[in-house]
Parts: structure tokens; sequence; C-alpha cells
């Protein structure tokens, strides 16, 4: 495993492998590697002859006053982490090698990445369109690996790839979750202990709406008031969303029947917002009882 940070540096040690017909395998990250990351490298280590692995914590995904300075980071614990799998290369290029100028050329994620975490996120797809773009056009992966927590990034990056006919394949990966349901992300490690313990309700309530659809219900704003009181009934979560969409679009459901919906949900504990998600294939029923 070769640590590289400069992207010419990078490029040049891709090209002797694409041309031999080697496929390559791109895992974007932020760094501070959980067992969700590590996911990820391990399929695009299944199934892809080389694989990059970037670390880089994108400035202009982050609007002012978010929390990029206290962004968890830790390097050497991620290249230990990751010299556990068969990876080729860890990308991890300073903010001025990414952005050695201020960029006057953008991908616009729109209306898609306007809506739901866009809203809360004003710019944050924008920032992650654009440099996503960049870390392709740098590696030129035949495949990208990303979580499905990030639901409305994939949603976003799927159409981005297919609307400007980026010739990359996206796969995506379920979400790897704590033995009580919560999410890995690298922002557990900023929770108290009380808000860690708390922050499982998220999970308990994407259960609930779950059960209620397997069990016929058919109406979205039932599920989700149900979801709702349960999130709320825990007193250090502050619920800033829960939607139903459709998984594929992200408009909304007005009747769960049976193609399958997706609910979101994102709540600070304290000042970390956490995300999550769950895709249920909806029901056959599509009566409420
Ligand atoms: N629990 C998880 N299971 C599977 N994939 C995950 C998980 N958490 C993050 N990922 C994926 O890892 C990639 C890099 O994510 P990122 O570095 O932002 O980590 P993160 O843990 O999501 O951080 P944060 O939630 O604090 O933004 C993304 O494609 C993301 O969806
Ligand atoms: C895809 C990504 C690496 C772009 O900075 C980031 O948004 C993330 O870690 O999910
Ligand atoms: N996982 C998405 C990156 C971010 O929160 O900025």
């Amino acid at each position: 495993m070769q640590r590289i940070d400069q992207i010419a540096a990078l490029r040049a040690a891709l090209a002797p492998m694409r041309r031999a017909g080697e496929t390559i395998g791109l895992v974007p990250t932020m760094g501070y590697l959980h067992d969700g990351h590590l996911a990820l490298v391990e399929r695009a280590c299944a199934e892809c002859d080389r694989v990059v692995v970037t670390i880089f914590v994108n400035p202009t995904q982050f609007a002012p006053g978010e929390d990029l300075d206290a962004y968890p980071r830790d390097l050497a614990g991620d290249l230990e982490r990751l010299s556990a799998y068969p990876v080729d290369f860890v990308f991890a290029p300073t903010v001025s090698e990414m952005y050695p100028e201020p960029m006057q050329a953008f991908v616009a994620a729109e209306p898609l990445g306007d809506i739901l975490i866009g809203e809360q996120r004003p710019g944050h797809f924008r920032g992650v369109a654009t440099v996503v773009t960049k870390l392709f056009n740098i590696v030129q992966p035949d495949r990208a690996y990303f979580g499905e927590k990030d639901f409305q990034q994939l949603a976003v990056i799927r159409r981005m790839v297919a609307d400007l006919a980026m010739a990359v394949e996206i796969v995506a990966v379920p979400t790897v979750r704590e033995a009580d349901g919560l999410a890995l992300s690298s922002r557990n490690v900023r929770l108290s202990p009380e808000d860690r313990a708390a922050a499982a309700v998220l999970a308990r309530a994407l259960d609930e709406g779950a059960a209620m659809i397997g069990a016929g219900e058919g109406d979205p704003d039932r599920v989700l008031a149900a979801m709702r009181a349960t999130i709320e009934a825990e007193p250090r979560a502050n619920l800033r969303s829960l939607d139903l969409r459709d998984p594929a679009t992200l408009a909304p459901v007005t009747r769960i029947g049976a193609r399958p919906v997706v609910m979101l949900v994102t709540a600070n504990f304290g000042d970390v917002l956490l995300i999550d998600q769950r895709v249920v294939e909806g029901n056959d029923k599509g009566v409420t009882p």
C-alpha cells in the first residue's frame, strides 16, 4: 500500500495499470475510518484489480459555521486500519493540492441536492458533487463505492453520473451498524456517552416504521407520526427532519404500495448532526389497517 498526496503522482502510478487492462476501484472518504468505511474497502478489493482509497476532509461541502474544524482526523490510524486490506493507494492530498486556486468551475447538483439535507446544509451537495467529480477525473475508476447511510449523497452521485455520462459504475454498500443499531459514523466519536446511548433511538424508529409498513400500513403520515413520537420521546434527540420518499427520485410518497420507499432521518445530539436511513420493500396491501 502506497500513500500518495500529489495528483500527478497518483495519475502516473495508475496509468500503466489502466493500460494493462486492470480494473480500478475508488473508495472516497473523509477519513477517521470505521468498519462502515472498511466494508466499502473490502467490497472494492473483492471486485477490482486495483483499489484507491481517498482521505480528504473536503472544505467545500461544509458551510460556514459547520463542523469542518471539529471533524475528527487520524491519518496514522487510518493507514494502520487500511494496511489489513489489499489496497494499492491511499490518496491523502492537502487542501492546497486539491484547491490550489479559488475554484471557478463547479458541478451543480440541482434540484436533487437542494432538498432534504440540502435545505439544512445549503451548498453541501454542490461541494460533494464537485469534489467527487474531481476525484473521478484524477483516478478514472471503473467503479466507485459509496455507503447507503448517506442516501441522498448516493442519489445525487448516481444522477450526476447518469446526467453527465460519466464512465464509472456506482456501487452502493449497505449501512454497517453498532450492536444497538446506531449507524457507524465518524461523527459518533464526538457524542457524549449519554448522547451516544440515546442516539440508538434513530435506528429503533426506523425499525418501527419498517415494521408498520411490513404489516400493511399504507399511509406515510401515520408511519412518520409514529416514528416522530418515538424519537421525540428521547429528550436528548433534537429531530431535524423525517421523510418518507421514493428511493430513486427522493420525491415524496403519498401512498405506500408495492414499490419500495426510503425513510430518511436527521437529528442533532448536542451539536452533532447524525443521519440514518432505511429502504423498505413496501407492501402489496396498500391499506391502512
Ligand atoms: N455506517 C456505514 N456503513 C457503510 N458505509 C458508510 C457508513 N458510514 C459512512 N459510510 C460511507 O463511507 C463513505 C465516506 O463517508 P465519510 O467519510 O463521510 O464517513 P461518515 O462516517 O459518513 O462521516 P460522517 O457521518 O461524520 O459524515 C461514504 O460513502 C459513506 O456513505
Ligand atoms: C463522498 C465524500 C468523500 C466527498 O467528500 C464525502 O461526502 C463522504 O465522505 O461521504
Ligand atoms: N458523509 C457526508 C459527509 C459530510 O457530512 O460532509
